[in-house]
């Protein structure tokens, strides 16, 4: 038996295919500091965690790719050097033997606009939309959502999707600034500008997806930077709408885990519906020396998440 930050591996049966994972690198050539809430943040030492994590990942040679979960680079990187910023995180992904698959985050957004964002990120896109499929195996999907389809920060400031975004923070959100979750209670603390929507082209895409799954007989991993599920940790990380995305993922049943970032101390929870949510631990706060980076070996009845340092290992246990 092998064990990797406590979760003991099961030998002897081999994974349909493996994939590395990261979240939140938010990488900044700026000294330490901290998030609205004293938590501490290694803007500089972020991106040496990236590095380990590539060369973990080589050293294994057996991962077919890895999906980076958003939030590339630090809002408080300075503007003018936000785009060597993402080409330099961009770079290190492609130190990787395999293809990288990338999504946005608010980070990614503070720094450049979605026309520049999403090639360097290499989002396959029209109009701007960052959501796409992939298929590693003919038995799994992937499906990365775009949480800031409906969103306030990342489209010009007169694009409809602004202003849908600003109307809607306007109606659910009291507070001068749409970034405080004061007077907010519980599952509302979620209507803040830092999050955003899945809008409705971007839910009918996602119906469609999850029916052809389901014909094709294939399990979906759905990934986005913003958690789905309320059980998993804070309401203030949540997609303003999880719970219409999740109506439309419990019509089906070949979803099986949802993987996410954004709430930086990560996260576990399973769904009335026996999928799980896992939130990925932030590279940002590792203190130096340490790491939060890791690999998902994937099963037809499980995925198993093997964590680096202070991410924790996970077995996702599914019906198959
Ligand atoms: N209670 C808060 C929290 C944050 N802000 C301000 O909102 C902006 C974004 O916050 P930040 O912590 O940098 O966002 P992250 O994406 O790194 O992390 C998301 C959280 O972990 C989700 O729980 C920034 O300007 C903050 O100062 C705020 O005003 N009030």
């Amino acid at each position: 038996m092998g064990s990797a930050n406590g979760l003991v591996s099961v030998q002897g049966k081999q994974p349909l295919f493996s994939f590395g994972v990261i979240s939140d690198v938010q990488y900044a050539d700026i000294p330490n500091g901290q998030s609205f809430m004293g938590v501490p943040r290694y803007y500089r030492h972020s991106i040496l965690v990236l590095q380990r994590a590539v060369q973990k990942w080589n050293n294994l040679q057996k991962l077919k790719f890895v999906v980076n979960f958003g939030d590339i680079v630090d809002g408080f990187c300075p503007k003018d050097q936000s785009l060597n910023a993402v080409q330099k995180i961009v770079d290190e992904f492609k130190n990787f033997d395999g293809p990288s698959y990338h999504m946005i985050g608010n980070h990614c957004l503070y720094n450049l606009p979605r026309n520049m964002l999403l090639p360097l990120l290499n989002i396959p896109s029209f109009e701007g939309r960052a959501y796409y499929d992939f298929s590693p195996t003919p038995t799994y999907r992937f499906v990365v959502l775009d949480g800031y389809d409906i969103s306030a920060i990342g489209w010009p400031s007169d694009h409809p999707k602004t202003l849908e975004a600003l109307k809607f923070l306007q109606e659910k959100n009291p507070n001068l600034d749409k970034n405080s979750p004061v007077g907010l209670v519980g599952l509302e603390r979620r209507f803040l500008m830092f999050n955003g929507a899945v809008g409705k082209e971007q839910m009918e895409w996602l119906d469609s997806v999850l029916q052809d799954a389901t014909k094709l007989k294939q399990k979906v991993v759905v990934c986005c930077h913003l958690p789905l599920d309320p059980g998993t940790l804070s309401p203030e990380a949540l997609l303003w709408n999880y719970d219409e995305v999740m109506d439309v993922i419990h019509k089906y049943n070949c979803v099986k885990v949802c993987l996410s970032g954004h709430d930086h101390k990560g996260g576990h929870s399973i769904d009335s519906h026996g999928i799980h949510h896992r939130v990925l631990e932030a590279a940002l706060e590792c203190p130096p020396g340490s790491d939060a980076f890791g690999y998902i070996d994937v099963y037809d009845d499980r995925l198993t998440l093997s964590g680096t340092d202070r991410m924790e290992s996970t077995d996702m246990i599914f019906n198959p």
